[in-house]
């Protein structure tokens, strides 16, 4: 069974306000068919009000992270809530910058996607490992730990809410790409880590996607593989023609 692709920007902390509303006019009327490919735009907290208020029938936007507390004392924070309230359809959860510099954990990442799914917002759940657990060849033991801790208590239901992003941190603005054969290679390990945790139909429909160095040269050959559903992507996220190529390449 063919899974819908889905194609998501993550802008990071680039683009001021008039950057980022000239990029959605430009692409708005441009992205595909959102039943055929979903295209999303996870863009700073600060500009998703604006993003949502002009997204068109078919793109999304998405933030790049919340709270995992419903409400509180937390200042500086957002809530899924309030995402939600606003029109926010996706949240990015464990990106590995926020690991790195912002002390997200995967009990923090599990609290996230819950707290998500429960506003009936599409966590990106972001996995993978560093260069040196790639050399030493542990991979995918290493993922398979970021998912068993991020889907704790998840019900299989709410599994199939969510998007598994496979993000290897040595190929995020590096300009080094995961081979193909590497990223889906891992993405299928991921995958029966999902089985194990539920059971095939979980797996088999649960959507995962590379994230790392993704461009227009490479994206073609990353999507044809078996298991690669889509990208997360930052740097060539954030051009309006690059990012239209990319979704594009989830049309063939
Ligand atoms: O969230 C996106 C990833 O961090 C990949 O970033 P990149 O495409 O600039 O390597």
């Amino acid at each position: 069974m063919r899974r819908k692709p889905l194609i998501a920007g993550n802008w990071k902390m680039y683009k001021t306000k008039d950057d980022a509303l000239a990029f959605i006019y430009a692409v708005n009327v441009e992205v595909p068919d959102k039943d055929v490919v979903e295209s999303v735009i996870c863009a700073p907290a600060i500009f998703l009000k604006d993003l949502v208020k002009r997204e068109g029938e078919n793109l999304r936007i998405g933030a790049q992270n919340m709270h995992y507390a419903e409400e509180g004392a937390y200042t500086g924070e957002i809530s899924a809530a309030m995402l939600k309230s606003y029109g926010v359809d996706y949240v990015i959860v464990g990106h590995s910058e926020r690991r790195a510099y912002f002390n997200e954990t995967d009990e923090t990442v599990n609290l996230k996607l819950i707290s998500a799914v429960n506003v009936d917002i599409t966590p990106i759940v972001c996995v993978g490992e560093s260069l040196e657990i790639r050399e030493a060849g542990t991979t995918n033991q290493v993922v398979k730990k970021q998912i068993e801790k991020a889907y704790l208590n998840v019900s299989a239901q709410d599994a199939l809410k969510t998007v598994v992003a496979y993000e290897p941190i040595w190929a995020i603005g590096t300009g080094v790409t995961a081979t193909p054969e590497q990223a889906n290679e891992t993405i299928i390990a991921i995958r029966s880590v999902i089985k194990k945790l539920y059971n095939e139909e979980v797996s088999e429909q649960i959507r995962i996607l590379y994230g790392g160095s993704v461009n227009t040269k490479n994206v073609d050959s990353l999507l044809s593989m078996s298991d690669i559903d889509g990208a997360l992507v930052g740097g060539a996220s954030l051009d309006p023609n690059s990012f239209l190529t990319l979704v594009r390449a989830a049309l063939k």
